[in-house]
This record gives C-alpha cells, sequence and structure tokens, in this order.
C-alpha cells in the first residue's frame, strides 16, 4: 500500500476579524506510515490545523506538501486530486443516515468516480460493492453491511465513517477528535482500529484528540498547539500522562 509523508512549513492563520491568529509559523513532518497525535486545549486551532493542510481551510502563509508535492500552489482539479489521497474522519461522522452502512461507504468512492453522482445508490459496480464489503469487514462491520445508518450505535457509526474513508483508498487519514462522541469502550475500539490500520496498510494517520492516554499509546509522536504555537513535537515514549497534562494547565 502506497503511504504519503506530510511535511509542513511555516504555516500560519489569522481568521478576518479576530484579535489574535490561530497559530503562527508552525513547522512540523510526518513520515510514511508514521502516527501522530495532535493536542492542545478547546480552541488552540487543532482542527483549524488540520483543515489548513489540506486547504479546506486557506492558510495566510506557509507550505504544505503531500510526500514532497506542494499543496500550496496547486488549485482546481489539480488540488482536488491530490486531496483525494486524503482520507478525512470527523467527530461527527457526517453519515447519510436512511441509507445503508454499505451505500455510506460506497460514497467514499466518489471522489475516484466521474459519472452522475447518484450512482451509488444502484448503480455501483460489482468490484466496488465488494471493494466496499472488504471496507466493512476491515472495521469488523460486515454483518451491518445492509443496516440503515439511522440504526446504528454512535460507535458503529464512526466505524462506517472509517471504512468509507478506508474506501477512498487514502495515503494519509486525518481524524479530527474521531473519539469525542464515543464512550470509552467504544473509543478504544476506535483507536485500536486506526493503530491496526497504520500498522497493516502503512497508512499514515494524524489525530487530533483530547484523550492524553490515546496519544500516548496510539502515537508515535505527539504534537502540542498552545499560544498560537507548536510547543510541543515529541516521541511519544518521552511523554507521561503527566507531562502532557501539564500542558493544558
Ligand atoms: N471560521 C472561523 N472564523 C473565525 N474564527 C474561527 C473560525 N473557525 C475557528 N475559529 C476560531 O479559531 C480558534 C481555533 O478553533 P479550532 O476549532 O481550530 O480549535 P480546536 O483546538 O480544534 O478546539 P476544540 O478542542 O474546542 O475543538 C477558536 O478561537 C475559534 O473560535
Amino acid at each position: 500500500m502506497l503511504s504519503d509523508s506530510l511535511q509542513v512549513e511555516g504555516l500560519s492563520k489569522h481568521f478576518k476579524g479576530t484579535e489574535k491568529s490561530v497559530f503562527r509559523d508552525v513547522s512540523f513532518s510526518i513520515n510514511e506510515g508514521q502516527s501522530v497525535a495532535l493536542i492542545g486545549a478547546n480552541g488552540a486551532g487543532k482542527s483549524t490545523l488540520l483543515r489548513c493542510c489540506v486547504r479546506l481551510i486557506e492558510p495566510d502563509s506557509g507550505k504544505v506538501s503531500l510526500s514532497g508535492e506542494d499543496l500550496s500552489s496547486k488549485s482546481g482539479r489539480a488540488l482536488k486530486k491530490a486531496r483525494n489521497r486524503v482520507g478525512f474522519v470527523f467527530q461527527k461522522h457526517c453519515l447519510v443516515p436512511r441509507l445503508s452502512a454499505l451505500t455510506n461507504v460506497l460514497h467514499g468512492n466518489l471522489a475516484h468516480c466521474s459519472g452522475p453522482r447518484n450512482w451509488a445508490q444502484s448503480f455501483a459496480r460489482q468490484e466496488d460493492r465488494q471493494r466496499a464489503l472488504d471496507c466493512l469487514e476491515q472495521v469488523g462491520l460486515a454483518d451491518f453491511a445492509y443496516q440503515r445508518c439511522d440504526q446504528l450505535s454512535g460507535g458503529q457509526s464512526q466505524r462506517v465513517a472509517i471504512a468509507r474513508a478506508l474506501m477512498q483508498e487514502p495515503r494519509i487519514l486525518f481524524a479530527d477528535e474521531p473519539t469525542a462522541s464515543l464512550d470509552p469502550q467504544s473509543g478504544e475500539l476506535v483507536m485500536d482500529l486506526f493503530g491496526r490500520l497504520s500498522r497493516s496498510r502503512n497508512l499514515t494517520v494524524f489525530f487530533v484528540s483530547h484523550h492524553v492516554e490515546h496519544a500516548l499509546h496510539y502515537a508515535d509522536r505527539i504534537l502540542g498547539l498552545r499560544s498560537s504555537e507548536l510547543q510541543l513535537d515529541s516521541a511519544s515514549h518521552s511523554e507521561s500522562a503527566a507531562s502532557l497534562r501539564e500542558f493544558y494547565a
């Protein structure tokens, strides 16, 4: 499986009409197959940074590259194509509730399709349906393929959202507080899944979390945003729950 590295150089963002910059001059890089956690207090700028990395939010300055390919200079179709290499999992899983798990996962393939957007409902090719079933199998939900998503629990829904991201065949996965709405056990399941995917597919994973234990256990490296700066970039084995909690003080 191909995976991407991420290089971020001197990224800054200031929203118009607000007093101070969300972050200034942030630089870091993530190697292929690495799992990296981003921590920081509420409002520190974690979601904004994640989105600026793929220009879902436009940074004011700085450069972002995927495996050395500069995203900052791209626009239109070229930017969309590069972005298709990035899978996104959000805190709110954004599934279509009345559709089955399988159809929602098939939507992950839309980025690679040129035909009409409603094809996924009934005209998916057999090989795509099989691939979607395989993605559901990987997240342990093969038996729920034909269940409507509004009949799934929060943890199951989040795993469908991960299967949808996998359907896109991403080379790097961004996850923004993927366990925020889950109970501790479902949260562990989802994080275990990221760990497994990172190892088995050599998938690069960049996730935001408020759980210092998740950051310590599931990430190779931990980044921390505070006072508009990247103040922590450290191997997780050099940190402890106490040292990370201090970061929130
Ligand atoms: N579109 C926007 N316009 C103006 N300000 C914004 C916008 N989006 C975010 N902000 C501000 O930028 C700051 C960082 O927000 P962001 O959501 O990135 O923080 P966060 O670290 O992800 O927070 P949380 O842990 O609460 O999810 C906040 O002060 C927020 O109010």
